[in-house]
């Protein structure tokens, strides 16, 4: 969808903002551009719209070359989000977000009936946030009409430029969260460009590490954090870069131990019997359906049947969500497992998950599999990252 090749900006004073650079960000891809101040996100990103001309080099969008296309027309066909957001002070949020259709010629009608829906799609209800104008607006909510804009002439390419930076950490987490909803929706191909690899490893598909007006690595994000390609990246992803890894490998049946399964039914003392000769100090207590009723210690089976001892299970997650979830979990309920279950949400049991099998499933990281590094060679220094 958006191709670089050998593309290079030596700006008149001679700085060389960006060199060499070459790579292709595929259709609905969120790419997100990462890496100290001035290394050349901005001029990347500002290319691509033309509002930056490379000095070599040509850009492709959609197989076309943009020096062929008008900017204007260009421009059209690419919404462009900005840190400062830069919405118009005397005109309306409604009248903000119209303001594309209104430039395309689109019937005012039509353009505020957009407008309205993309706010919705951003969270801001138009009943009570359109007639506003952004000063009277937080942070973050001027950030959301600045999303909302640039969304209205659907445009297949998003360009976004720090757009979370200027608000406080709990409202940028919120916006990333919204903002990878609304992308599983809208399925933009997106250039993100942030300083925070943080940002980048939560947002990104792929993510562009740069150095000094290069990329040093173009990966998944649990490649780059589980396989830095250099020690320029290692660096920078910073020596935690295993827990969060972390919060990017999710959690797959194939990670899972399967425990000594009884029935709330079943004769308290030959489960007990069951769960030694089994050598398990505990077992998961499922009911017929296979849904997860709860768990059992071996100890506690001496009358009855299993159901009278049965305890609630709090420490259990749906398979896919992240290991960085499951430690969490593991820890909140100070427990040494956690039960999986099914992600459509009917609750059948899968499995559990262990700090012995969560490590072994950091270890796979589907990443190195993707690079063809074996899984054992994937250097882990500890969960920790110590
Ligand atoms: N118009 C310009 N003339 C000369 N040099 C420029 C110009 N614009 C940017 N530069 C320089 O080009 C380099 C790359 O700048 P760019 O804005 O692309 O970096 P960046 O990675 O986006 O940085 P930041 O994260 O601070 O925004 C920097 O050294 C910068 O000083």
């Amino acid at each position: 969808m958006i191709r670089f090749e050998h593309v290079s900006k030596r700006y008149a004073d001679g700085t060389m903002a960006v060199d060499d650079l070459s790579f292709e960000v595929a259709a609905g891809e969120l790419v997100t551009l990462v890496g100290p101040s001035g290394c050349g996100k901005t001029t990347t990103m500002k290319m691509v719209n033309r509002l930056i001309e490379p000095t070599s080099g040509r850009i492709f969008l959609d197989g076309e070359d943009i020096s062929d296309i008008d900017p204007v027309q260009l421009r059209r066909r690419i919404g462009y989000v900005i840190q400062q957001v830069g919405l118009f002070p005397h005109k309306t949020v409604l009248e903000n977000t119209a303001t594309v259709p209104h430039l395309l010629g689109w019937k005012k009608g039509e353009g505020k009936k957009r407008a309205a829906e993309l706010l919705d799609l951003v969270g801001l209800d138009p009943s009570v946030y359109g007639d506003r104008y952004p000063e009277q607006l937080s942070g973050g909510q001027r950030q959301r009409v600045g999303v909302a804009r640039a969304l209205a002439a659907d445009p297949p390419v998003l360009l976004m430029d720090e757009p979370f930076g200027a608000v406080d950490p709990v409202v940028r987490e919120h916006l990333q969260t919204e903002f990878l909803r609304l992308q599983q929706e809208v399925n933009k191909t997106v250039l993100f460009v942030t300083h925070d690899i943080e940002e980048a490893v939560r947002l990104g598909d792929r993510i562009a590490v740069y150095g000094q007006g290069r990329i040093e690595q173009y990966d998944a994000p649990a490649a780059v954090l589980g396989a830095p390609a250099t020690d320029y990246v290692a660096d920078f992803v910073g020596s935690d870069r295993g827990l969060k890894r972390l919060s990017v490998t999710p959690i797959e049946v194939t990670d899972l131990e399967q425990p000594p399964v009884v029935r709330p039914e079943d004769d308290a003392k030959s489960a007990a019997e069951q769960m030694r000769a089994e050598g398990a100090g505990w077992a998961v207590v499922l009911d017929t359906s296979g849904e997860l009723h709860g768990w059992v210690g071996a100890g506690h089976l001496t009358s009855g049947t299993v159901g009278d001892h049965a305890r609630r299970m709090e420490a259990w997650l749906p398979v896919g969500a992240s290991l960085k979830r499951a430690f969490s979990t593991m820890l909140q309920h100070d427990a040494g497992w956690i039960a999986v279950i099914d992600e459509d949400g009917r609750g059948r049991f899968l499995g559990v998950l262990t700090p012995g099998t969560l490590h072994e499933a950091l270890r796979r990281s589907t990443a190195a599999d993707a690079r063809d590094i074996p899984r054992t060679e994937v250097e882990l220094e500890s969960i920790t990252g110590a």
